[in-house]
């Protein structure tokens, strides 16, 4: 027997990896497609080729190009959306969200322009409480998890009792979720990470080895925790799995789409040419700008934010990138 509906808005390689964990754990998931090409993949060859090539998608997974179709009777929608086109997409969503339906981000990206989060910009576009609104964020790379290979992850709800229903929602035979309060770190931590990856792959690119990335992920830590605790965080949270899980995986993987463009970057690549050579995105190429303004509001300081913000302008290089971390100023570890 089904557990409900969900509906899942966005029909990327997370989008569609997380449908399947759903109808894993026994929901009836639509998708909405921004393209009706994608939902017609899903639905007629049981694959979204574009974005999960070579996955088999189960039954219980459908899509359609009608956000109205998608929404009708879901008692938890998952959006799965490019962070940047967020709010333009939520008035096309929120007609037909059910009136105590639960909103769940998938998404890690910071708004450029408001430094909102995406529950922030839900809460906002929507006029949602807190306890109508989730994230989900942990080291959950797409294809491994649409491979169905063992993983974990958090779900972030300010209503602790929301967090729970969504983890029993959510928990299929390979997929494991925590549950936790601090949706801001969840955000946080997520978004963050993709800087770094982005930072740890113009390393990799330059043709360094695992003493610059373990530094880099290191302090990228340091630096993540440090702007999540000035605006209100538990510390333990960045050290959790949306924390330093999603880290670990995201700076390590070649399947990162983050950490893969920065690597073209290390390698002499151009900006305009790296988005010209793909159609996925890669969250922290515009939310290092963000992040960065973010900082500077909250008086933190930021150094890989701020660097890889300057490579991505166009205004240092990635060597100068390593050079700086290393020659500028000294100072305490746990500073
Ligand atoms: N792929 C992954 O492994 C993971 C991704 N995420 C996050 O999930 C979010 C979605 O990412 P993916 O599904 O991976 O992206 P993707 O690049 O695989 O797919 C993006 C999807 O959004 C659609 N899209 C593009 N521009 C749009 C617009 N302006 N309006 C509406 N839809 C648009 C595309 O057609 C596609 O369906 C991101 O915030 C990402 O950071 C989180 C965890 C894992
Ligand atoms: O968020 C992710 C893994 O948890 C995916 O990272 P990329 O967007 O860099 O592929």
């Amino acid at each position: 027997m089904s557990n409900g509906k969900v509906a899942v808005l966005g029909a990327g390689s997370w989008g569609t990896a997380f449908s399947m964990v759903l109808a894993d754990a026994g929901n009836d998931v639509t998708m909405w497609a921004r393209r009706e090409e994608v939902a017609a993949s899903i639905n007629d060859k049981r694959e979204n080729v574009d974005y999960l090539a070579g996955i088999e998608l189960p039954p219980a997974i459908s899509a359609t190009h009608d956000p109205e179709r998608a929404l009708a009777g879901a008692d938890v929608v998952v959006l799965a959306v490019p962070s940047q086109s967020l709010r333009d997409n939520l008035p096309a969503f929120l007609p037909y969200v059910e009136s105590d339906a639960v909103l769940v981000s998938l998404m890690k990206g910071v708004e450029l322009g408001t430094v909102k989060r995406m529950s922030e910009v839900i809460a906002e576009v929507g006029d949602i409480g807190p306890e109508r609104i989730a994230v989900i964020s942990g080291p959950n790379l797409a294809r491994e998890i649409a491979r169905r290979e063992p993983a974990a992850s958090v779900v972030a709800c300010a209503d602790e009792d929301v967090a729970t229903m969504l983890q029993s929602r959510c928990h299929s035979p390979a997929f494991r979720p925590y549950t936790s309060v601090d949706v801001l770190g969840c955000e946080l931590g997520g978004a963050y990470k993709n800087v770094v990856a982005l930072c740890v792959g113009m390393a990799v690119g330059l043709g360094f080895g695992d003493n610059t990335t373990a530094s880099l992920i290191t302090r990228g830590l340091a630096e993540t925790a440090r702007l999540a605790m000035r605006l209100g965080a538990n510390p333990l949270t960045l050290m959790g799995l949306a924390g330093l899980g999603d880290l670990v995986a995201t700076c390590s993987s070649p399947l990162s789409r983050n950490r893969t463009f920065g690597e073209k970057l290390g390698q002499g690549m151009t900006v305009e040419e790296i988005y010209a050579s793909t159609r996925q995105v890669a969250e922290g190429a515009k939310s290092c700008s963000s992040i960065r303004a973010l900082a500077e509001q909250s008086g933190v300081e930021a150094p890989i934010v701020q660097h890889v913000d300057e490579v991505l302008a166009g205004d240092i290089t990635t060597s100068e990138l390593m050079q700086s971390f290393i020659q500028r100023d000294t100072k305490a570890e746990i500073d």
